[in-house]
């Protein structure tokens, strides 16, 4: 006999988990009826909670550390290194700081961003079913404790190690030891596995229960599991990089490319320009750490962290970063009905009786329990209908339970001293399976079929006396006796039609997926706006050669497929992808899984999916409503505009800054430097980056919803953008940069070519970078204004809605005056008071840059 696990003899005894039940139960002083709540919470105080230990907690050193030396951070230090050999000693500090600055903001912001992820854990507690007192409670799997008994169900994670006490169940232990065929695990099966991982009676924390039923009583918690002393795997998961920031990294450093080029372009022609050879590469070095744009990419994760966030507030847990991005970029949904376009609340609405057994048949053919209101809606529905509050278990002989296949359930029971068996399931696949005369058969499928136009979903319910228990499922549900059709009603969500509504203005297309009959699917999916243009059921489909499945779903209109099976979703997934749509395929149960990890997006039900679904989705519905899938895509359209608004703005910036330079160095020094390294440094951190942030949480545009979507292939930069960032904003405000510079000097009799670093012009020259830095600020002010919006005009977004934005442009200037008024700054940052007359020539540049691009945008709207 071996001993599975020695936990510390403190806490508790050494449990043998392979010992007879009997003797286990009365070592872990419990009932097969489980603990009482009582003795569960005291027994929760001794064993601690069933959670493995985190590894998380002291590794934000190290996360730190990894903004201070990442390339782009690196290629700094390397410029800073070199301004330090330069002998400028302010620069090499200023650009330590600029790097500490944006590793620090980084570094807050991937904070933020894994802990908006991390908190999804706290809107979808992982409840498990356990007998309390005699009935099923869904504690958090944190709370269980040994002595506790399981429910197992299919499509559930098991969260403790535990020995079967009833039932048979297959797992999937694929996590623990890697074999991926599910094993059986049954309770009366003799044990003489050699090691506990392959006894025949023991299920252990993580796997999954894939089919079957059992009760099972937990022996082992938290740290004890098995899977809790294999230390190595961590609970944590790692996260991938999403295509968006992917393709934000590479034009980051095509960016920072540039900027290399630009600065080192720069030496010889500063240098040619007159600039001592120290002097000019001062500048180069000034010029390069102005353009390489490290902080675009944490502000983009800041953004997706963002989504995440105000997404699960929706009641759409998202659980990879980059799926936010590609949820705004849906074409295509493949919805279930019953829960997701419905209600999921039945009621009987009609019954056509064909004796007096129907209401018993209903009562024993059924697994739902009206106290405890567990248990599928359809058959809670017929229970209360019925005026019963489930089966009686102690008389069951067999059961074979609901399959989405097969479509029916059956129940073999003692009534008395008769054995009975009881059938209910789809009409199409329980009526070949009763005996009457053929006339007969069509009748009642015509019933069925006006039944089902009218919405109902329809039930026949059959039964017949068998003399012994029949030795398979096939054996039992033949030759039975129709008892009666049940049409229930399941009435449409309120909100979902004008989720699909937005859907069609969206030029997203809704299909139904469901195991349910055509015309009952098709007219629900009327009822809620979707076309339901073409209906096609699981025989058909599966008749359908690929590129005529292809070609249906390439045309215009959406399509119902009924009587569905799961695999059909795994096609339709396929089909679609293939067809270039980019699909969100909604799903509850074990086998919807592989079409969920196919579909770009799974969506698995919060309430009434699976573990295995919620394992395999990359989207978890908290309410599992339509309308809630609808609420996502909008938010991951938000999402990506907001991306695309804030690299609009920090391109805008480049051209002022640059322009000057070239200026200097064309004129061969004839024209002094319009600029100092340490302002283009001021300007690269102090004043853009909180408005640039601020864009990142840019409230939706509107007609948001009414544009087409995304195509695959488009990137985040895009032609117009470049235009109305270099074209428009960038060239507008590096004519008003140098105008004010160049007002500056002329007003104070400057010529061209007259020095300007000592004497009279002096002081004038101060003033005059110093205009031409208060002019980029101003510039930016009006930029950001500009980016809010990439198409509409900005009264229709409202000018006060980014509060945060106004936040930051009050920010911005507050700095930017404190640089040109406070003497200690002022020697530092070579900037000098600006008179009067030049401020009231700064004021107009905001509402000039940003008037330019909304003449531009207003002309792209009228000419689309
Ligand atoms: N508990 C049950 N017992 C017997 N038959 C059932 C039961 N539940 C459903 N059915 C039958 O099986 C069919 C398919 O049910 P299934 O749950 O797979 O899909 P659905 O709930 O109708 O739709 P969706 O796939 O959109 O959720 C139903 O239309 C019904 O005829």
């Amino acid at each position: 006999m071996t001993t599975h696990l020695k936990p510390e003899p403190a806490e508790a005894p050494p449990i043998d988990a392979s010992e007879p039940v009997s003797r286990l139960l009365r070592d872990l002083r419990t009932t097969p009826s489980g603990l009482t709540a009582r003795e569960a919470a005291r027994r929760l105080q001794v064993s601690g909670p069933n959670a493995l230990p985190s590894h998380g907690g002291h590794r934000w050193p190290l996360a730190l550390l990894r903004q201070l030396i990442h390339p782009l951070a690196l290629l700094l230090w390397v410029a800073g290194g070199l301004a330090w050999v330069a002998g400028t000693t302010n620069l090499a500090i200023a650009i330590a700081a600029v790097i500490l600055l944006n590793g620090l903001l980084a570094f807050v912001q991937e904070q933020q961003a894994e802990k908006a992820v991390e908190a999804l854990g706290k809107y979808l507690p992982d409840r498990a079913p356990v007998l309390r007192d005699g009935q099923v409670w869904h504690v958090p799997a944190t709370e269980l404790v040994p002595g506790d008994v399981l429910v197992l169900e299919e499509g559930n994670r098991i969260p403790a190690d535990a020995r079967l006490i009833d039932g048979t169940v297959d797992v999937d232990a694929s996590m623990l030891t890697g074999e991926s065929v599910p094993v059986t695990r049954t309770a009366d099966a003799r044990d003489d596995a050699a090691r506990p991982l392959d006894s025949p009676v023991l299920v252990f924390s993580g796997t999954v229960c894939v089919a079957g039923a059992a009760h099972a009583v937990v022996h082992a918690t938290g740290r004890h599991t098995e899977i809790g002393r294999i230390a190595s795997l961590s609970s944590r998961v790692g996260r991938e990089e999403s295509p968006l920031e992917r393709q934000v990294r590479r034009v980051a450093w095509l960016i920072a490319l540039v900027a290399v080029v630009v600065g080192v372009g720069f030496l010889p022609l500063g240098w040619l320009a007159g600039l001592s050879w120290p002097a000019a590469f001062v500048f180069a070095i000034g010029l390069l750490v102005a353009n390489v744009p490290e902080g675009l990419l944490p502000t983009i994760t800041l953004a997706l962290a963002a989504g995440v966030r105000s997404m699960a507030k929706a009641g759409a847990l998202v659980k990879r970063l980059s799926a936010v991005e590609t949820l705004g970029s849906t074409t295509v949904i493949c919805t279930d009905k019953t829960g997701t376009l419905t209600r999921n609340e039945m009621s009987v609405e009609e019954v056509h009786s064909f004796g007096d057994a129907l209401v018993e048949a209903l009562v024993r053919c059924s697994t739902a329990d009206v106290t405890g209101s567990s248990g599928d809606p359809t058959e809670l529905a017929l229970l209360r209908y019925a005026g019963s509050t489930g089966a009686d278990l102690s008389a069951r002989k067999a059961l074979y339970p609901f399959d989405p296949r097969l479509k029916r359930m059956s129940t073999v029971d003692l009534v008395g001293d008769a054995l009975w068996v009881s059938t209910k399931g789809a009409p199409e696949q329980v009526l070949p399976r009763c005996t009457m005369p053929v006339g007969e058969r069509t009748r009642l499928l015509a019933l069925v079929d006006e039944m089902a136009g009218r919405a109902l979903r329809v039930l026949a319910v059959a039964g017949r006396r068998v003399p012994a228990l029949p030795g398979s499922r096939e054996e039992t549900e033949t030759d039975l006796d129709l008892l009666g059709l049940v049409g229930l009603v399941d009435p449409p969500r309120p909100e979902v039609a004008a989720a699909v509504a937005d859907c069609h203005s969206a030029g997203i297309r809704v299909h139904v997926v469901t195991g349910d009959n055509g015309r009952t699917a098709a007219e629900i999916a009327r009822r809620v706006g979707i076309g339901a243009d073409r209906v096609i059921s699981g025989e058909e489909l599966a008749e359908l050669p690929e590129p005529a499945l292809d070609e249906a779903l390439t045309a215009n209109g959406e399509i119902v497929f009924s009587r569905a099976a799961p695999e059909d979703k795994l096609r339709i997934a396929d089909a679609l992808r293939d067809c270039g749509e980019v699909v969100a395929m909604t799903g509850d149960g074990v086998n919807d899984a592989p079409a969920l990890r196919r579909a770009d997006i799974g969506v698995a039900m919060g309430i009434g999916g699976t573990d295995v679904a919620k394992e395999a989705a990359t989207v978890v519905l908290t309410d599992d409503n339509f309308a809630t899938i609808v609420a996502g895509v909008r938010e991951g359209r938000r999402v990506f505009d907001n991306v695309r608004k804030f690299v609009l703005y920090i391109f805008a910036h480049a051209v002022p800054e640059v322009l000057p330079f070239l200026l200097f160095a064309v004129s061969g020094g004839m024209i002094p430097l319009p600029l100092t390294v340490l302002q283009i440094l001021a300007i690269d951190l102090g004043t853009e980056t909180l408005p640039a942030l601020a864009l990142g949480r840019e409230p939706a545009e509107p007609g948001l919803m009414s544009r087409r979507p995304r195509r695959r292939s488009e990137g985040v930069v895009t032609g117009r953008m470049l235009l109305r960032a270099w074209g428009i904003m960038g060239l507008v405000s590096g004519v008003l940069v140098l105008g004010a510079f160049f007002a500056v000097l002329y007003a104070a009799g400057w010529h061209p070519g007259a020095d300007v670093t000592s004497g009279a012009l002096h002081a004038a020259y101060l003033q005059a970078t110093t205009a031409s830095f208060a002019a980029i600020v101003f510039c930016q002010v009006g930029t950001a204004f500009a980016a809010r919006t990439e198409r509409v005009s900005l009264r229709s977004a409202g000018l006060t809605t980014n509060r945060l934005l106004l936040g930051g442009i009050a920010f911005e200037l507050v700095f930017a005056a404190a640089l040109i008024y406070l003497p200690p700054l002022q020697a530092l940052f070579g900037t000098a008071a600006l008179p009067g007359w030049v401020v009231a020539m700064l004021l107009p540049m905001p509402v000039i840059v940003w008037g330019l691009d909304e003449v531009f945008r207003w002309a792209t709207r009228h000419s689309a």
